[in-house]
């Protein structure tokens, strides 16, 4: 049976939980009426009530009514809703996918006191337009579960297996990305604007740009240089301007940027406890 067939829960309607939501029913794939998003704060999800979501405050009953369970809420918040929920899950007929940062599938496991099947999925914002870049973990799950959240998450966008261990580097790389690249983007529309562009259209010109930037990557399954090297013309303006850039440590900020990320995804659980 596929995913479509079947009932969940996103456990934390915020921003991932109500932005998955939506990418699932956008890919056609599921019917927001088998979808059930919770929270505290409920007021929050009454637009999404308006679209046909189940909305609700209470985890338990939707464990109850669903089979595949996505653990959306903050590392801080996971100990007293799995402790919540533990009672209600069924094994033989629960999967859990957990995006929570930093937790590994043993954490869970152990926390729930059950022999339950978890995955991890890290996806991004960008699930919202199906545009995520979505990397699993599932190798401890039978293969009809891989396959159905493989299924899940490749209706939303991009996505590839990797080793639990590398699960906080994915998150820094690929979830924490999305603000480095808006980031970027923001600084080049304030460059835009210094050079003479009303803001509104150094934002468009600098967003269209950073999108074909990377489409040429996709596309031509190219190396970023290769694609540089085109651009810069000797004794050009590209080159001048990108060597500036570099004097000033914009590759190296970057880096150091994304290992801070990956260390503090590391601990944003275990230190919690
Ligand atoms: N934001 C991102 O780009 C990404 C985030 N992640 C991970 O996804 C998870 C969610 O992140 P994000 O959506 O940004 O965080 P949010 O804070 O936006 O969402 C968490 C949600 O959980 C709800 N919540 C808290 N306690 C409970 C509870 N007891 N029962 C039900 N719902 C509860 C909160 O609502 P209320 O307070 O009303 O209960 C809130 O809406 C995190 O673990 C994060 O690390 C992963 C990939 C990308
Ligand atoms: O900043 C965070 O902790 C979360 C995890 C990945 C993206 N946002």
């Amino acid at each position: 049976m596929g995913s479509e067939n079947k009932k969940v829960a996103i456990l934390g309607g915020g921003n991932m939980g109500v932005a998955l939501a939506k990418g699932m029913v956008a890919s056609g794939k599921h019917e927001a009426a088998d979808i059930t998003l919770t929270r505290r704060n409920l007021r929050l999800l009454e637009g999404m009530a308006r679209e046909g979501y189940t909305i609700t405050s209470d985890n338990v009953q939707a464990v109850e009514n669903a089979d595949i369970l996505i653990l959306s809420i903050l590392p801080q918040q996971l100990n007293s809703v799995l402790d919540t929920i533990a009672e209600s899950i069924n094994p033989q007929r629960h999967l859990l996918i957990s995006i929570v940062t930093g937790v590994t599938v043993v954490d869970i496991q152990k926390r729930v006191g059950k022999d339950l099947e978890v995955v991890r999925a890290m996806p991004n914002t960008a699930i919202a337009i199906r545009e995520s870049m979505t990397c699993i973990s599932s190798s401890k799950a039978s293969a009809a579960n891989q396959a159905l959240v493989k299924e899940i998450f490749e209706a939303v966008g991009e996505t590839v297996e990797i080793e639990e261990e590398l699960m906080t580097s994915a998150t820094a790389l690929c979830a924490c990305g999305i603000a480095f690249f808006l980031r970027s983007i923001r600084a080049a529309t304030q460059g835009g604007t210094e050079i003479g562009f009303h803001a509104a259209d150094a934002l468009r010109m600098a967003a269209q740009t950073a999108k074909g930037a990377a489409s040429l990557l996709l596309h031509f399954q190219s190396h970023p240089e290769n694609e540089i090297d085109k651009v810069t013309s000797p004794k050009g303006c590209t080159i001048a301007g990108l060597n500036e850039m570099e004097h000033n440590g914009f590759s190296s900020a970057l880096i150091k940027g994304i290992k801070t990320s990956s260390i503090k995804a590391e601990q944003l659980y275990h230190n919690e406890k």
